[in-house]
């Protein structure tokens, strides 16, 4: 497939993310535009990354093939609206990034023809570790579900989802996921601190044990519960972590956690969005 040119409208976390990782997987920044509302962050994006920075949205539209929305959802429509006639005159594919924004707001916003593909990428993106779940409208043909995919498999795996609404769990998985991570990487490295350790070595540990805690996951073909258990002598220490872990109600709580973020993305489609 011919290199196609890729336009990002927001020019902040995910969007950095997102441009970082194509670059290093072998992307020219060349091919590359970005538009925010900060001249200051486009300068920035020009001197880190060397792509071509706008702080008009209509530039990046006029100048690329493909348009990605990733301005935060609560401003999503009034640049959806703007782009619109020039999106419908280009004929240009649209990936939206927004959390909580449906197919059926980003279509009415931007035409019903538009060729609409919804996904949810995570941060990790810019070490090409990122984890994607994508869902096309019917306008996008066979080239263009490739395209996006191309371009989310550039900085981690991509995976299609049937329904759309898939996508609100597959914010509260693994869009929102490694915050919760890091959640625990803070209370860990916290604690460790507390118990006596430097900072550098609590950090160092943390970070190494997460690291290969998600490494051993993904390539052995046991459960993570099988994988838990064999880190578990009986009567040994970890044991007494997971009971205190379990008797305060530890699944619960991730369970209520990811649940608040899954009814959120709902939420924000009614708030922010035309549903
Ligand atoms: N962060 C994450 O982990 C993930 C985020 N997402 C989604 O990605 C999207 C972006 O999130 P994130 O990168 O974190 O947000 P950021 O706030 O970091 O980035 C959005 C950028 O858009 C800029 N902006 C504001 N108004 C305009 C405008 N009219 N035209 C162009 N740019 C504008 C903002 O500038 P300023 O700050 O000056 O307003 C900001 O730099 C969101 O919709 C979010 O739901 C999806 C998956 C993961
Ligand atoms: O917190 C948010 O709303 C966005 C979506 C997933 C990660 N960050």
């Amino acid at each position: 497939m011919k290199t196609r040119t890729i336009g990002f409208i927001g020019g902040g976390n995910m969007a950095t993310s997102l441009m970082s990782g194509l670059i290093a997987s072998g992307h020219s920044p060349q091919q590359i535009w970005v538009s925010d509302a900060a001249p200051a962050t486009l300068q920035a994006h020009r001197d880190n990354l060397n792509v071509n920075a706008s702080t008009d949205n209509l530039k990046i539209v006029q100048e690329v093939d493909v348009v990605v929305l990733a301005v935060k959802p609560q401003i999503l429509r009034e640049v959806a609206l703007q782009i619109a006639p020039l999106v419908k005159q280009k004929d240009s594919l649209v990936v939206s990034i927004a959390a909580g924004i449906s197919q059926t707001s980003l279509a009415l916003w931007l035409g019903g023809d538009t060729a609409i593909v919804r996904c949810m990428p995570n941060t990790p993106a810019l070490v090409l570790t990122g984890a994607t779940a994508l869902h096309a409208n019917a306008n996008v043909n066979e080239e263009q579900k490739d395209l996006a995919e191309n371009i989310l498999r550039a900085v981690g795996i991509s995976l299609w989802v049937e329904h759309e609404q898939e996508l609100d769990a597959v914010t509260a998985v693994s869009g929102s996921g490694p915050a919760y991570f890091f959640l625990m990487m803070e209370a860990m490295e916290k604690t460790a601190i507390e118990m006596g350790l430097n900072e550098h070595t609590a950090r160092l540990l943390v970070q190494q044990t997460a690291l290969g805690a998600a490494k051993i996951a993904l390539e052995s073909a046991e459960s993570p519960t099988q994988l838990r258990e064999r880190v578990t002598s009986p009567g040994g220490t970890t044991q007494k972590a997971i009971e205190t872990f379990q008797q305060n109600g530890f699944s619960e709580l991730v369970s209520k956690a990811l649940l608040a973020a899954r009814d959120r993305s709902i939420e924000m489609s009614k708030q922010l969005g035309a549903d």
